[in-house]
């Protein structure tokens, strides 16, 4: 059977391009604020409330929110955790979070796999066999988490069209640097696709690609992502294919985050150097 042009694969070349580009051109090519300022239009934040400190985030007036040109509803916000902030979730990351039975290891209440941890789910857990998720699966989404992502997504959509989001499902995914995440899109959440995406990530960086809502539809766009970013899809970028085809060492992860460390952030430290942790959440019912 011949290729139209209709069918041609444009993610998978890009993929494989980033996969194996030098690290200082990933930095580079992969698009942010400061290499390609004019692919993204600031988005000022007129609303202020009062932000939970356990959340571990600065003042909203500090937090830099953009809308990426190159894909059609999704907003890139940053400068939002402070350090400790950052900490914190990561901590939580590694020695919350695992440590239950929706893991990519099975039980892991007492955490002695962490080295191979790659997902955990909390709140409706996916079924990623069959790409679902089941009503009597759940269980409770931690506070702090539904908070954090209520917080976000309450000062985003009072100064864009991005409608509000209930939080019920959350993957925690750990990448070490070799990892990658293939082209996908997420489109499990039954009845509530039109509800926005909230994706955090920290430790170190990451190139994000997004495309089209077909893989023929568009060449997909690299976004770098650094530790404390976080990005959320809405319209018509929540059902676009993404991946992530690269990890990238950050060589100041370490004075961004770990400047005087106690014993607790030694430990944090030592998984973290060599990992980055993304944490996002998803409405999935009406
Ligand atoms: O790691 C990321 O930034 C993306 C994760 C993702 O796309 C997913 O879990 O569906
Ligand atoms: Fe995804």
């Amino acid at each position: 059977m011949s290729t139209t042009s209709d069918d041609l694969d444009l993610f998978t070349p890009l993929f494989k391009y980033f996969r194996r580009l030098p690290e200082i051109n990933c930095f580079k090519e992969a698009y942010s604020i400061e290499t390609h300022p004019t692919l993204f239009e600031h988005c000022p934040i007129t609303l202020t409330i009062d932000v939970d400190p356990s959340l571990g985030l600065q003042p909203i007036t500090t937090w830099s929110l953009y809308s990426c040109k190159f894909s059609d509803g999704l907003y890139f916000l940053s400068n939002s955790f402070t350090s400790a902030g950052q900490r914190q979730w990561i901590d939580r990351c590694i020695n919350i979070y695992p440590r239950q039975d929706k893991t990519n290891l099975g039980d892991n209440s007492n955490n002695q796999h962490l080295a191979r941890i790659r997902w955990a789910t909390l709140g409706y857990h996916y079924d990623w066999t069959n790409k679902i998720y089941k009503q009597g699966d759940h269980t409770k989404l931690p506070n702090e988490l539904a908070q954090l992502s209520e917080t976000i997504v309450k000062v985003i959509s009072s100064n864009t069209n991005c409608p509000m989001m209930q939080p019920e499902a959350a993957i925690v995914n750990y990448y070490h640097i070799n990892s990658t995440l293939c082209a996908h899109t997420d489109h499990s959440e039954y009845d509530a696709l039109t509800k926005p995406l909230i994706s955090f990530s920290f430790g170190n960086s990451a190139v994000f690609l997004i495309g089209g809502h077909t893989k023929s539809e568009c060449k997909p766009s690299p976004i770098l992502l650094r530790t404390g970013d976080i990005i959320l899809m809405t319209g018509a970028s929540r059902l676009c294919f993404h991946a992530i085809p690269r990890i990238l060492s950050d060589p100041l992860l370490n004075d961004i985050l770990y400047t005087n460390m106690d014993d607790n952030d030694k430990v944090c430290w030592s998984y973290i150097h060599d990992k980055r942790i993304n944490i996002n959440l998803r409405q999935v019912y009406a």
